[in-house]
């Protein structure tokens, strides 16, 4: 084995080794160590693969990763249509910028274009050390593009895979490296393994994502001692490109974090089966093999590009708070309910479900969600935080007694939009402070849906409106009776009311929602004028 900075010999070891260093660092910084992955590789334009398919796959691992950039290449998804490597005293100039000044535990490589690169990165770890080395001898793109021309074999053969705690070829690059060896079955894949172990890294994982006519993702890891067979089922998708820079880094990052290496592996996999599962039907690019979305929110988020964008406090107009109990006892499903309710004139719908099993108020949640997704409508979800993360719904409404503001924000992220029942001036300030959007203010009267609710009034409702500078509904046995005098009032944040009974207890949803509409765009124009 070749001598250098690259030590990972077993996990406790290692583990060890982070333990001391982390607290080594939080004297002198006051802070935590952070895992962090250092990728030695190439660019992609089309951002599937190489440096950055290792930045989303160490972002969505949770680790840290520094980038040197060995090669820019001109990529999409039909092919590479060019490359400009990188010179090599400039990849040393980034190797040293980051390594002599931040705590790198695992280097992994991908693109290295030249010797004189290899080379490079071999001083590098001579003269900074980490605590592991992945490789992933890219050479051929799966478009069939040549990323590292024959002549580097010999390099990566007797210098670097000698170094590496763990080397990750596909098919084709085994063969490759082991002069042109034929590679079909799994078998081989076992023999590949065994006689690149022979050449010195301490792990090998053949990678065997294009086997010829597998049902299933087959990898073969051997870590000189035993072979495991690593499978997931095979997702029939053409976003793969960038499985194998991905599959290297989230095994970087795991080993980063502390893990032994066949855990590493294993996460990986999973992870990368998981992406791919999550993006197989996504289409960018019009070539054969499109990226994937390794941070499995693309599919989601481009649901939540259709809505209006950030949260318009107009929303609150017409506030639609559904009821199971009366929408059973009118004989209609909760869809078909919101459905009328919107078109009818919501402006916004929350869906209240005191009893249902989990798993069904899920379902309602996505099914409620099409509907108001369809109209632009925005649906919020009554406490239930879980259900409005899984549902991919616009946000939540919480009560004084369930998730404070501040840890829903947390959990629900920026742009989710929540709300909170405050009655008092203090209650408001907490909202505000805590992240909420909006304050539904109430009960201003009295209500059949909240049992032993005490009413605040329309100077309770004016007191929360005037201390708050966040927009208000008003909530609380308001109907077509009395929305009139609460919007007349003409508090300049009180946006609009939120209606249970008035809309779901009736035998005609869309009749009664327009027309607490009608009356509401009256009450708002006798207001402007
Ligand atoms: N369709 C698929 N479904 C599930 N797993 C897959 C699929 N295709 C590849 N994989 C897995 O992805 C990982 C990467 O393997 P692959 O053989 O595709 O690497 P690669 O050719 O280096 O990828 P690339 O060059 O596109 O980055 C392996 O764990 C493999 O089993
Ligand atoms: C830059 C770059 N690195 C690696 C691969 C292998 O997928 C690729 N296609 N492009
Ligand atoms: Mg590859």
């Amino acid at each position: 084995m070749a001598s250098g900075g690259v030590i990972l010999s077993n996990s406790f070891s290692f583990y060890q080794k982070r333990i001391v260093m982390s607290s080594r660092m939080q004297e002198k910084n006051g802070g935590a160590s952070i895992p962090h992955v250092l990728s030695v590789a190439g660019s992609d334009s089309g951002a599937g693969a190489g440096i950055q398919a290792d930045l989303k796959a160490c972002a969505a691992r949770g680790v840290y990763c520094s980038t040197v950039i060995t090669s820019v290449t001109a990529q999409n998804t039909v092919g590479v249509q060019a490359v400009h490597a990188v010179p090599e005293d400039f990849v040393a100039q980034q190797l040293k910028s980051v390594l002599s000044d931040m705590q790198v535990d695992v280097v992994k490589t991908g693109m290295l274009p030249s010797v004189g690169v290899v080379k490079v990165l071999l001083q590098s770890l001579t003269e900074f050390s980490v605590r592991a080395l992945v490789v992933d001898p890219v050479m051929v793109s799966t478009s069939g593009d040549v990323l590292a021309g024959p002549s580097i074999l010999s390099t990566f053969r007797e210098e670097l895979l000698p170094m590496a705690n763990i080397v990750t070829p596909n098919i084709k690059e085994a063969s490759a490296l082991l002069g042109g060896i034929r590679l079909e079955t799994v078998a081989d894949m076992r023999n590949a393994a065994e006689l690149l172990h022979a050449l010195g890294p301490r792990n090998v994982l053949v990678k065997g994502g294009d086997l010829p006519d597998s049902l299933d993702a087959v990898d073969i890891f051997f870590n000189g001692e035993r072979f495991y067979e690593l499978r997931s089922s095979r997702i029939k998708t053409r976003n793969t490109h960038g499985t194998g820079c991905t599959l290297a880094s989230c095994i970087a990052a795991e080993l980063a974090k502390g893990s032994p290496m066949l855990t590493a592996v294993r996460v990986a996999k999973r992870y990368v089966e998981t992406a791919l599962e999550y993006s197989k039907d996504i289409l960018i690019g019009n070539g054969i093999q499109g990226p994937f979305d390794h941070l499995l929110r693309l599919k989601s988020g481009s649901q939540s590009f259709h809505r209006k964008d950030a949260f318009n406090p107009s929303d609150l107009f017409l506030y639609a708070v559904t009821d199971s109990g009366m929408n059973k006892k009118w004989g209609r499903s909760m869809v078909d309910a919101v459905a009328a309710a919107i078109q009818g004139g919501a402006t916004i719908v929350q869906l209240r479900e005191k009893d249902a099993e989990t798993r069904d108020f899920l379902e309602t949640a996505k099914s409620c969600l099409a509907v108001c997704r369809s109209h632009g409508v925005p649906l919020l979800i009554n406490d239930r935080v879980d259900i409005a993360l899984a549902s991919d719904a616009d946000g939540v409404h919480v009560g004084q007694s369930d998730m404070p503001a501040s840890v829903a924000r947390t959990l629900l992220g920026p742009e989710k939009i929540i709300g909170v029942s405050c009655k008092t001036i203090e209650q408001a300030q907490q909202a505000w402070i805590g992240g909420a959007d909006y304050i539904g203010c109430g009960g201003v009267y009295s209500t059949n849906t909240k049992a032993n609710n005490p009413t605040i009034g329309l100077d309770g409702l004016k007191t929360v409106c005037s201390a708050s500078k966040l927009p208000v509904v008003a909530i609380g046995g308001i109907n077509a009776s009395n929305a009139g005098t609460v919007m007349e009032m003409g508090l300049p944040n009180l946006k609009g009311v939120a209606v249970v009974s008035a809309l779901f207890d009736r035998e005609n949803v869309l009749a009664e929602t327009k027309k607490l509409h009608a009356l509401l765009m009256e009450a708002s124009s006798s207001k402007i004028q």
